[in-house]
């Protein structure tokens, strides 16, 4: 080889690393390359202004610096598990990383491990931001779990609603049908709910349905669902309860409802049911009894408990 063409490979060899050292300074990905204890040897321009650090104040730092306290431990350890390993690639992954400011983000990570001159392990890594992206998924997340609820859920008081509530109802007639085992439903309907939202408004209207669900919820069992129907009526279902017991629960329930003052305008509410116990009945059947039992509440005068008699 003349001395002219090992100049020009020379050359060659130099521009080179200067294009590599040029791609690793413009990359729009974070990359960074650690020693084999996990000290900061390189880190690029993308990587400095993804973390807000100045190239000097990451050189020589341990990487964890950018790493939540709760996984340094383990960071640093996976960390050195690669170095000494026999894998030449890791795996991408998220991870959460803390900025300079504090901020927390989420990054997709890959990391490779090459060595370096002095014939020493290190591993050099690659980051893209993913911290959008996640904040848009948490949030489609949030918005299909607040979906979900609203098909099951009645918004103003939380309580299961009338499709879901019928559902369990079925549930709970098949289970008993299975088993043997009691059940009973109570129907209730509020008293003259039209005057206090005639005379107090909707939203006054609406507060009471809402300390009512609470009042009633208090007082029935874990076992017990209670369903708002629609509008201010609601049913309860009483697995494992027989009418009698049914009734004696429903009246202090009734009682308890009566007693408490609503709003700060200290509203008194009552409320008119009727009771059914499952007797080889279907889900509708069960709520015309205790719709007609709630419907003779009404008309003995309200603020009143009524069973349906057994079908003949
Ligand atoms: N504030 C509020 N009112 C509701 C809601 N759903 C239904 N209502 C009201 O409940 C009232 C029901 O009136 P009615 O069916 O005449 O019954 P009532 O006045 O309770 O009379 P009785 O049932 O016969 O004792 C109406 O004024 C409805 O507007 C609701 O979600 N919020």
């Amino acid at each position: 080889m003349t001395s002219m063409s090992t100049d020009h490979l020379y050359q060659l060899v130099n521009r080179s690393k200067r294009n590599t050292e040029n791609v690793i300074k413009t990359a729009p990905l974070g990359i960074c390359i650690t020693d084999p204890h996990g000290y900061f040897e390189m880190v690029n321009p993308a990587y400095c202004q993804f973390y807000g650090y100045r190239e000097e104040e990451l050189i020589g730092q341990h990487f964890t610096l950018v790493v939540p306290e709760a996984y340094r431990a383990q960071m640093r350890q996976l960390h050195d598990e690669f170095i000494h390993g026999e894998e030449t690639h890791e795996l991408r992954q998220e991870w959460e990383v803390r900025c300079k400011n504090g901020e927390a983000r989420t990054i997709i990570a890959e990391a490779a491990r090459i060595e370096g001159d002095d014939g020493q392990s290190r591993k050099v890594t690659f980051i893209v931001d993913i911290t959008q992206r996640k904040q848009l998924e948490e949030r489609l997340k949030q918005a299909n779990e607040r979906l979900e609820y609203l098909a099951h859920h009645d918004e103003l008081t939380g309580l299961l609603n009338r499709r879901q509530g019928l559902a369990k109802l079925e549930e709970a007639i098949e289970r008993s049908r299975r088993y043997g085992n009691p059940l009973s439903i109570v129907l209730f309907d509020l008293d003259d709910f039209k005057n206090i939202n005639d005379t107090y408004g909707h939203s006054t209207g609406d507060s009471v349905l809402q300390a009512l669900t609470q009042v009633v919820n208090q007082q029935l069992r874990e076992t017990d669902f209670q369903i708002r129907l629609g509008g201010e009526e609601f049913l309860i279902i009483m697995p494992e309860v027989d009418a009698d017991s049914a009734r004696i629960a429903m009246e202090r329930i009734r009682q308890e409802v009566a007693r408490t003052p609503y709003t700060e305008h200290a509203l008194t509410v009552t409320l008119s049911a009727g009771i059914a116990c499952y007797i080889e009945a279907s889900s509708t059947r069960m709520l015309d009894r205790a719709d007609k039992a709630m419907y003779q509440a009404k008309q003995a005068g309200r603020n009143r408990v009524v069973i349906a008699p057994s079908p003949v």
